[in-house]
């Protein structure tokens, strides 16, 4: 994969604002894995591809998914944006040439995570989440603070963040990401 490739691509699909948050989750991804000794350079290229599909209209990631067999429920029939994770793990296999399973999957679990999912799928979701153009309150800085020492811990706090949201919108729940938060809690109390 060729950075600069890359950076040309996203220019011409993604707003100029999405472009520098896609920069900032790839700074910040690179430097929480250099916190946790994995491979900063797979955390640097999937913070760059894992918004490839972003942009792309609800007809498109439905095709796609279906082309792949991805599996849809109904939450995500309703709203497929979800899948901008999963289908851009796809544009990144046959635009960009990744092969690295472990990156495609931190690119398609950026959104919902998953249960089980890698430590470089951890620091993708929790990059995405907390990265400086989030925001400064109190509870995302306490994420980021937990984030430097447990990357368990941490996504669960993010996705109660992201719940919470959600329920206070009157928002539909996609049950991946509260599967995500029980086995991300699980893991810090075993
Ligand atoms: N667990 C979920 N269930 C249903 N919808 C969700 C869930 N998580 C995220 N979403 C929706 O998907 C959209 C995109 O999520 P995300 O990629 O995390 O946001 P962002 O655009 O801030 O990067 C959010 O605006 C939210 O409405």
């Amino acid at each position: 994969m060729n950075r600069t490739v890359v950076l040309n691509w996203l220019a011409d699909h993604v707003p100029k604002p999405r472009v520098n948050h896609i920069l900032r989750v790839e700074e910040t991804a690179v430097s929480l894995a250099q916190r946790h000794d994995l491979d900063p350079m797979k955390a640097g290229q999937a913070g760059l591809l894992h918004d490839l599909a972003k942009y792309f209209k609800a007809a498109r990631l439905l095709r796609m998914a279906r082309a792949e067999a991805l599996s849809l429920d109904p939450i995500v029939e309703e709203n497929p944006h979800l899948l901008h994770g999963p289908v851009g793990a796809i544009v990144a296999r046959e635009q960009f040439r990744v092969q690295d399973l472990e990156v495609l999957d931190a690119i398609a679990n950026h959104t919902l995570g998953s249960p089980d999912m890698s430590p470089l799928s951890c620091v993708i979701f929790l990059a995405d989440g907390t990265e400086p153009g989030r925001g400064d309150h109190p509870k995302l800085k306490e994420i980021r603070e937990v984030s430097q020492n447990n990357l368990h811990r941490a996504v669960a706090l993010l996705c109660d963040r992201k719940l919470r949201r959600l329920l206070k919108n009157k928002q539909l729940v996609h049950p991946q990401m509260v599967l995500t938060r029980n086995w991300a809690l699980q893991q810090t109390t075993e």
